[in-house]
């Protein structure tokens, strides 16, 4: 079965072609040989090589008929003409009239949050729709609320992104001075309370911003969110679309979200049903810590374009590392006037330990290790790759050469064996 080394595929209009790299190691080269192609709303440019590794799950669709060649071994590779293209694409048209009706009346942008549960494509339909977007020259803000994935920063985060060109095929959206707030953990769910206040905060701070870029304002905002939507999660939803201020929900392949959000949403609030694509594929536990390991791996080293990350020691007595969330008690027990959901925004310090070996800490911008750090956009993140005690210091590898942009340090419950 994965024997082929050459494939050439005809794909008639409106179809698309799926493939996945499995194989340890492996490597597929893609080519439009005639033909128009897109892979997740960029558009292929034909006879040029794009690379795929080990892990990806990749669809070319085409709207008006074309020839591709894959060299390489692919588990998968089918063509489906079933496809939600053309129901997303009627989005997109939409999401673009209520662009121009902002422009003409100097208002804001449609502002679409795109929520389902797990493994129906939430982030491929944001990917598509930010892409069409800035093909038809808009300057669309991306809001990734997935802290299991965090895609414009690493995993335990959430982040926003100016995005002025379609995504690379092959790195995505350019990351270029993002908005990037610390959360620390792989689920909202580990502290909501610290979740909810980021997320009201990356929300403020984009209305700000878009107060002072008309163009970004009139584009709109497109919000990824957790695959996270029964109890506690649908309230996480509901918070967001309110700390957003959201004109329409896109709700993939969940008819009981969809109904609980028509219900619960105020009547302005578009809420919109759409089918998933056949060709999303589900991920498991396993293969979702991969991802992640990947996702940081890459921060530090880069993608296709390689990075150069910094390896240095730093004293013990040089940092001031915190961790977000003091354990928390009844109410009873909290200080006067102190409601004990307050406890799980406070910062605590943390000694160092070898126990730190392998974790992310978040380098902070702000000037002050209080609640402050939390409201503050990040500068990075750096990973302990080792702890002597002894000497009371730690080896940290770094995007940037030294000095550390701020000795304020926030705890990420993320590790990463940095085995480069
Ligand atoms: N039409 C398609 N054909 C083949 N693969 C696809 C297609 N659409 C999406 N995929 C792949 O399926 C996987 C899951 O998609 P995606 O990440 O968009 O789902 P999600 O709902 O955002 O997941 P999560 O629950 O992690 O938030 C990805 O690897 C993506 O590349």
């Amino acid at each position: 079965m994965t024997e082929v080394q050459l494939q050439e595929f005809k794909l008639e209009p409106d179809s698309e072609l799926r493939f996945e790299v499995e194989s340890k190691n492996e490597k597929v080269v893609l080519e439009v040989k005639s033909g128009y192609a897109e892979l997740f709303g960029t558009e292929l440019v034909k006879n040029k090589p794009y690379e795929f590794h080990t892990g990806a799950k990749v669809a070319v669709f085409t709207w008006h008929g074309c020839t591709v060649e894959l060299r390489g071994r692919t588990e998968v590779s089918y063509v489906a003409k079933e496809t939600p293209m053309v129901v997303y694409l009627n989005v997109h048209a939409a999401l673009e009239q209520q662009r121009v009706a902002a422009e003409q009346e100097n208002t804001r942008g449609p502002v679409t949050m795109v929520v389902g549960p797990g493994d129906v494509g939430k982030s491929t339909l944001t990917r598509i729709l930010l892409n069409y977007a800035v093909r038809m020259a808009r300057r669309p803000i991306y809001v990734d609320l997935d802290v299991g994935q965090g895609q414009i920063s690493v995993p335990g985060t959430i982040g926003a992104l100016l995005v002025e060109r379609p995504a690379s095929i092959e790195e995505g959206f350019s990351q270029q001075a993002p908005l990037v707030y610390h959360f620390g953990h792989k689920s909202p769910d580990e502290n909501l309370e610290l979740y909810n206040t980021i997320v009201s905060r990356l929300a403020e701070v984009i209305a700000e911003r878009c107060e002072h870029n008309k163009k970004a304002s009139t584009s709109g905002v497109i919000i990824n969110t957790c695959g996270w939507v029964k109890g506690a999660g649908y309230k996480v939803l509901t918070h967001a679309a309110q700390a957003f201020e959201v004109d329409v929900i896109l709700v993939l392949d969940n008819e009981r979200l969809y109904n609980e959000l028509k219900r619960d949403m105020p009547k302005f609030v578009k809420v919109v049903y759409l089918p998933k694509s056949g060709g999303v594929v589900e991920r498991s536990t396993s293969q979702r810590a991969e991802i992640r390991d990947s996702r940081i791996r890459e921060y530090f080293y880069g993608k296709r374009t390689p990075y150069y990350p910094h390896s240095f020691d730093v004293k013990f007595s040089d940092l001031k590392i915190y961790k977000v969330g003091a354990p928390s008690l009844p109410d009873s027990c909290m200080p006067l006037g102190m409601r004990a959901e307050e406890a799980l925004t406070k910062l605590v310090p943390v000694w160092a330990s070898p126990a730190l070996a392998h974790r992310l800490l978040a380098v902070s911008f702000s000037p002050a290790a209080d609640e402050l750090a939390l409201h503050s956009n990040l500068a990075g993140f750096v990973c302990v790759t080792a702890v002597d005690s002894e000497r009371q210091t730690m080896t940290i590898l770094s995007p940037q050469p030294r000095p550390l942009p701020n000795t304020i340090l926030l705890l990420s419950e993320l590790q990463y064996m940095d085995n480069h």
